[in-house]
């Protein structure tokens, strides 16, 4: 358990056999993890109203399936930015991936590795990115937070890039962190010995993060861009406008901003906003299989899921990560097969009981 304390992390084995579906992980998780550990992945800021809201939301929408529909060549394929997915359920950038398990990070690029899925690597990585790229077999994004030293960021970025990552995900609504009680009350702190060796040292300079440090990235940057954490459609306006990649509709799991809307509940107007100019990608609350496809009928080319692959990596390791994947890639297949849609295109909004349809269809 090379840099982590051995009382830090509850490794008895479990079998993965006794979970059906996503929810059985944060149950385990929870007693595989510290509490502090636990504390921060499974809290939100403040009240945690939006964290609520994200699930709420997604409840609330119903189906309208079509029936006698030939599903039998289920398609899950997506294709974004040229690259080939097998389908469209992507690794949510997470944080400190030693603290829910030894291999941290390496076992969850071999769980996305199992589950073809591609894995989008925070930087707050407690592995080199080197590394991780050695044991990838699936594609891999980079998250980047912007650093007031901006030629780190240049480094940062050139590095990832070396490193074979295929596109850059700047996340644009962390300019601080949320009021995170639960994380102050469980004393959050690195375990000695565990290190984000691609975020530099503490911050020096107050500097302000605006749409000219967007305009800075693209102008070297190599790979696609796009930018995590918009839910204002005028913001993902200004971000088509930019002329950037993609965008990813994300309220970061309720640990911001609390108050702020539902993911779900933002897409659609984000989407009819963006009007298919470049793609929109969503996570937030993403639990089900009906959820994955509710976001897909509601504008998202994908999804990406990021607490649960928390809890999996705790649970697991690799194969708890290619778990919560599989189950759920799994659940959205039987969602296809069931709303009578065998690919991705023909998962449009007339899937969504008219109810939440914005443009009633009759
Ligand atoms: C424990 C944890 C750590 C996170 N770390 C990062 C991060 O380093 N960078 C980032 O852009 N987002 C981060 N996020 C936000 C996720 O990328 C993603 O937006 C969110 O988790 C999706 O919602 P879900 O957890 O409900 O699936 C983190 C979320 C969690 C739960
Ligand atoms: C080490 C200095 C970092 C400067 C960059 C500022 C970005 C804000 C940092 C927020 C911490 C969030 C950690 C991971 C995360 O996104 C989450 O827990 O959620």
């Amino acid at each position: 358990m090379e840099g982590v304390p051995p009382d830090s992390l509850k490794q008895e084995p479990v079998d993965l056999a006794d979970f059906i579906n996503l929810f059985d992980f944060e149950q385990m998780a929870k007693g595989k993890m510290t509490e502090m550990a636990y504390e921060y992945v499974a809290s939100g800021a403040a009240d945690e109203l939006t964290v609520r809201w994200n699930r709420q939301a997604l409840d609330a929408i119903k189906l309208n399936p079509t029936v006698l529909t030939d599903v039998s060549q289920l398609d899950t394929r997506i294709s974004l930015f040229g690259q080939k997915l097998a389908h469209p359920i992507l690794i949510a950038p997470t944080a400190y991936h030693k603290l829910m398990h030894p291999e941290g990070e390496l076992a969850t690029a071999r769980g996305a590795g199992l589950a073809s899925a591609l894995y989008v690597v925070s930087s707050f990585t407690t592995t080199p990115l080197a590394e991780i790229a050695q044991v990838a077999t699936q594609p891999l994004w980079f998250q980047v937070y912007v650093r007031d030293d901006r030629e780190f960021t240049r480094n940062q970025i050139q590095e990832a890039e070396a490193q074979g990552c295929q596109a850059l995900c700047i996340t644009v609504d962390t300019p601080v962190p949320g009021v995170r009680n639960r994380e102050q009350r469980g004393n959050f702190r690195l375990p000695a010995g565990v290190t984000i060796p691609h975020m530099g040292g503490p911050i020096v300079e107050k500097k302000p993060f605006t749409w000219n440090d967007i305009a800075w990235i693209q102008s070297f940057a190599k790979t696609p861009v796009l930018l995590k954490g918009i839910l204002n459609p005028d913001d993902a306006e200004k971000a088509v406008q930019a002329g950037v990649s993609g965008i990813i509709v994300s309220n970061h799991s309720g640990r911001n901003l609390d108050t702020v809307p539902a993911t779900i509940e933002a897409l659609p107007r984000i989407a009819e906003r963006v009007n298919r100019r470049i793609p929109v990608l969503m996570d937030g609350g993403i639990r089900r299989g009906t959820d994955v496809l509710k976001a897909i009928a509601l504008g998202a080319n994908a999804v990406l899921v990021g607490k649960p692959i928390c809890f999996g990596l705790a649970c697991g390791g690799a194969e708890g990560v290619a778990k919560v994947l599989q189950l759920l890639t799994y659940e959205f297949e039987l969602a296809m097969i069931l709303t009578g849609r065998a690919t991705i295109d023909s998962i449009d909004r007339s899937v969504i009981w008219d109810s939440f349809r914005e443009n009633k269809q009759g």
